[in-house]
């Protein structure tokens, strides 16, 4: 894919959660894999700029969304010792609202879209809608 081997560059987006930036009592491990996502993006957006590779990599990091996901926690085999937090999970999503998946879409093409985005960590939320969160400045990377 990357220009700089015979590739015709491209975008790249990985998929976080808002629990990749706030932790997830309830679904560490799920947490720890989100926050993992946004390392790496961030990490290879910043290679991918110094190399040239014509490729911008950026997450996205929704809030609940009205996906068969959220069925999963209603499984035992799923969430382990953890299922008997289940109702505490069903609360959050009550009170921080379930996103349409078309909210999602219009975020993501936003990304293929903005050709200056590079290591953009999107956050998509009831209450605020689609917005990024902010890095220090030393810490954004370009392309
Ligand atoms: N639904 C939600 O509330 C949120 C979801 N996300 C993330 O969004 C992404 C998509 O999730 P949803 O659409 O909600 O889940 P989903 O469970 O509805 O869909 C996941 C899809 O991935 C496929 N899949 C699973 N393992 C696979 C594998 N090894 N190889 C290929 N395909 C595989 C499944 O067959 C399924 O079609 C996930 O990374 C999830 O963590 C992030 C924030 C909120
Ligand atoms: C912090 C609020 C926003 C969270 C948005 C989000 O990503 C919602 C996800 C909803 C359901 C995820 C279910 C995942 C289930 C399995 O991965 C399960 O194995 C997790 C087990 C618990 C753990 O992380 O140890």
């Amino acid at each position: 894919m990357r220009k700089n081997n015979g590739g015709h560059g491209g975008v790249i987006i990985n998929i976080s959660s808002l629990a990749g930036l706030t932790p997830a009592a309830y679904q560490p491990v799920y947490s720890a894999s989100k926050h993992g996502v946004i390392g790496f993006t961030r990490s290879i957006a910043a290679l991918a700029s110094i190399g040239n590779y014509g490729v911008r990599i950026n997450s996205v990091c929704p809030a609940f969304v009205d996906t068969p996901l959220l069925e999963s926690i209603e499984k035992e085999e799923n969430m382990g010792e953890l299922f008997k937090y289940k109702d505490r999970i069903k609360d959050m999503m009550k009170c921080y609202g379930v996103l349409d998946p078309s909210l999602i879409a219009k975020g993501m093409i936003d990304l293929i879209e903005d050709d200056a985005s590079n290591g953009a960590v999107m956050k998509i939320t009831t209450s605020r809608g689609i917005h990024f969160e902010e890095f220090g400045v030393q810490q954004k990377t370009k392309i």
